[in-house]
């Protein structure tokens, strides 16, 4: 058996479903069967399909998965959730990572890709990308990671976002480098759905918090339908 619970939970307005794997491969490839699955219905029922991708290191087995799967992916638009202001091909780049584990390996045209210009600055960066996502409705999938701190995109404990915009500037990040873009909560949860990926007992601490009705940044994306999270290696208390 490799799923073994789920349980949903609404705490501070924010549904979540908890799906638990007893394995890094189960979580990988139930993760991916699930953005196949979306992508397939979305581009049956509307033509397109668009993601957000989480960063980090989290998410990165499955980008490589992706890269060996069958899709059509001359309709998937790629959109990220948050990068770094740091050079367009520094190792710490989200987009470079997806880039490197999945995008480089498909036939999405490269106007469907869309990295944040984080390398122009977290003010130029996001305003550039407010632009693009101007008039986009809402996300098929938004995937997001969860930070040992409980942030989530580069939304951090302790910092305030302006949802008044898609995306905004970030400084004095505690997670380095200190200045970022993100695209902001109330964007990221105009989605259809979200899939949450945490792995590892570094997150056991946020998701206790999360779990008993703290607060933290993660518990502020609220679609309508609510979120998923899938978890391995976190106890669920
Ligand atoms: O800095 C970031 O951290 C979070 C979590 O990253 P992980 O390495 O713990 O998976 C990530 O979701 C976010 O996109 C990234 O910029």
């Amino acid at each position: 058996m490799t799923k073994n619970s789920t349980q949903s939970l609404v705490l501070n307005g924010q549904i979540s479903r908890w799906h638990t794997f007893t394995s890094q491969q189960a979580i990988n490839e139930a993760t991916l069967q699930r953005i196949l699955a979306l992508a397939e219905e979305a581009i049956a029922a509307r033509g397109a399909f668009t993601i957000v991708l989480a960063g980090g290191n989290t998410p990165k087995q499955v980008y490589e998965l992706l890269r060996h799967a069958k899709a059509d992916w001359s309709k998937w638009h790629v959109y990220h959730n948050d990068d770094r202001c740091l050079p367009a091909d520094h190792p710490e780049r989200n987009s470079l990572m997806a880039r490197q584990a999945w995008l480089d390996h498909v036939a999405i045209p490269a106007d469907q890709i869309h990295d944040i210009p984080a390398e122009r600055g977290p003010v130029e960066g996001a305003a550039a990308y407010a632009k693009t996502l101007q008039g986009l409705g809402e996300f098929d999938l938004v995937l997001l990671g969860l930070g040992e701190d409980g942030h989530t995109a580069s939304l951090f404990p302790g910092h305030t976002w302006d949802d008044s915009v898609d995306a905004f500037p970030v400084y004095n990040s505690p997670k380095p480098p200190a200045e970022r873009v993100s695209i902001s909560a109330r964007r990221l949860s105009h989605t259809r759905a979200v899939i949450f990926l945490v792995t590892g007992a570094g997150k056991q601490e946020a998701v206790n918090n999360w779990r008993s009705g703290v607060a933290i940044p993660a518990t502020v994306i609220k679609p309508a339908n609510g979120v998923d999270v899938y978890v391995f290696g976190v106890a669920l208390n």
